[in-house]
């Protein structure tokens, strides 16, 4: 595609079915790519938006300006001017919230009621959450005693990584990057942002607001374009970063670790999961149809932390299984404007192929369907998006590919299981250990087994019930460190003690 040239800034409301320019934001202005890709609506198959993919040289001169401006006054900046700012970027995001979640619900085709509600509303409860923390996290300090009767204080402070590349994923856009950038920020950290070729228009907007609420020139710069080979592997290989937070796929995780091993940078990564849920019979058993309804199909499937694998106690399966099949089939697939709308598209027709490949696969495999289990026909003008069936399959074991592999769909296979040590045995037999959730109206018995999930998170009788001040991640190949509270701050700072002879 020729480079575009339009001088446009992103976020100017294009004429009716105008695709929007969306471009690079690189030291406070507005730059244009030296490439172009369409950003396709996935309602309606419809081109939205004309994105500037940056090159190495924009890549270069977004991590110069972000160098720069950690070297400038921002540097030096107090926490508490570092707190403060922040809490004023949660009032701008307020301000535009309906623009964001335009922007949002335009990119994803997610219901727009879950715009509101959940990624647009975290956005701001993200930055004032980390304000708070960054003003009451203290360090060590310790009053050192010598055998020879020296004493000295010992203290720790934090000093920020400087540079930092955030590359966030398409399924929570807004909540992922902000989940990044507020702690990024509250550390003292400059950043270069790599948003997915499949959502930038939220990242985009939200450059601009944050320049607004009075962000220097240079602290946040958005770049946009592919993985490997464009935007997202210049960013990770280049020498000017110190320190990669990634959120997506294990095997781009990996790709990453790669690219930064010569330098050995930091990494902090949220990646894949195949989450399991375990139901016992004394579970309240219209609490865990409603509970796992929303962890299988919420957001389409499309949430790291969702329900891909449940095991359900024998006496109450079949219970479960025709009333967990009930509610995907009445789930609403429709437009994201339409309130009734429960359910969007999936992001693309790429990944509708990939989550229709293992709807085959699971067949293939002997899972008897017990709802969904392929494309819907929805007419009014929808059937060019990547619209797919709410799904449920029995039959299907640990064996099974199908059990195995993440599919990031609104798709769940439920297994029965006749005791507790098996469905331990079974939910941790995975190399994943993101999340897990346990439905049972006995908590000790809910305790007991939540400590014994291998995972970083683990529910009981609820899920996605968020606390940001909770460590938030995984194990195995689920990921490295944890974020959230001061779990961020210890990735975005580098802890140096100083010790004083008294
Ligand atoms: N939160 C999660 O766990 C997510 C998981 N996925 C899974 O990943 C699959 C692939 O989706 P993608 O969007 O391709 O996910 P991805 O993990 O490849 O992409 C996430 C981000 O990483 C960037 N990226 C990709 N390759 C890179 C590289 N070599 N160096 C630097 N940056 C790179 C992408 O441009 C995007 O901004 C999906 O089908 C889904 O199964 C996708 C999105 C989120
Ligand atoms: O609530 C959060 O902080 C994050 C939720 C979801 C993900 O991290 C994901 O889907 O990758």
């Amino acid at each position: 595609m020729p480079a575009l040239t339009s001088q446009t800034t992103t976020t100017a409301p294009p004429a009716s079915g105008t695709p929007r320019d969306i471009r690079n934001f690189i030291g406070g202005d507005f730059v244009d790519g030296v490439a172009g890709f369409d950003k396709i609506d996935p309602v309606d198959g419809a081109v939205i938006g004309r994105v500037h993919e940056a090159g190495r040289h924009e890549v270069d001169r977004a991590v110069a300006a972000a160098r720069a401006a950690f070297d400038g006054p921002w540097g030096r900046m107090s926490v508490g001017d570092r707190a403060t700012l922040l809490r004023r970027i949660a009032d701008a995001i307020e301000r535009r919230f309906d623009d964001l979640v335009a922007a949002e619900v335009g990119d994803t085709g997610k219901p727009e009621t879950l715009a509101r509600d959940l990624d647009v509303a975290r956005a701001a409860m993200n930055f004032r959450s980390f304000a708070d923390t960054v003003a009451s996290t203290g360090l060590d300090s310790f009053l050192t005693e010598l055998a020879d009767g020296r004493r000295a204080l010992n203290y720790a402070i934090r000093k920020p990584l400087g540079v930092v590349a955030i590359i966030v994923p398409w399924n929570l856009p807004l909540l992922l990057l902000t989940w990044k950038l507020a702690p990024a920020l509250a550390s003292g950290n400059t950043v270069v942002i790599k948003p997915s070729e499949e959502t930038p228009s939220s990242a985009t907007l939200l450059a601009e607001i944050l320049s607004e609420a009075g962000v220097p020139d240079g602290v946040v710069n958005v770049v946009h374009g592919f993985g490997e080979d464009s935007a997202g592997a210049f960013l990770t290989g280049h020498p000017g970063i110190d320190g990669v937070t990634f959120t997506g796929e294990t095997s781009t995780g990996s790709a990453i670790m790669r690219a930064v091993a010569p330098r050995v940078r930091p990494v902090s990564f949220e990646l894949g999961g195949k989450n399991a849920a375990v139901v016992f019979a004394d579970a309240d058993l219209d609490a865990a149809i409603a509970g796992l309804a929303r962890s299988t199909y919420l957001n389409t499937g499309q949430v790291c932390l969702c329900t891909e694998r449940i095991y359900v106690e024998r006496p109450i399966f079949d219970e479960m299984a025709a009333g967990l099949a009930e509610q995907a089939r009445r789930l609403r697939l429709g437009r994201p404007e339409n309130p009734a709308t429960t359910t969007g598209p999936l992001i693309s027709q790429a990944h509708r192929a990939k989550v229709l490949s293992y709807f085959d696969l699971a067949r293939e495999e002997g899972a008897t369907v017990l709802a969904g289990g392929g494309v819907p026909t929805l007419g009014d003008g929808l059937d060019g998006g990547s619209w797919i069936e709410p799904t449920l399959w029995s039959g299907l074991d640990n064996s099974n590919r199908a059990v195995r592999e993440e599919v990031f769909g609104p798709v769940a296979a439920i297994i029965p299981f006749d005791t507790e040590a098996e469905a331990i045995a079974l939910a941790n037999d995975t190399d994943y250990g993101l999340a897990a959730v346990t439905w049972t109206s006995d908590l000790t018995r809910g305790h007991r087994v939540a400590q014994r999930m291998r995972t970083g998170m683990s529910w009981v009788n609820t899920w996605y019930l968020r606390d940001l001040r909770s460590p938030f991640g995984g194990m195995g190949l689920s990921g490295i460190g944890r974020e959230g509270g001061h779990h961020s701050l210890e990735f975005y700072t580098e802890p140096t003690n100083v010790c004083v002879q008294l």
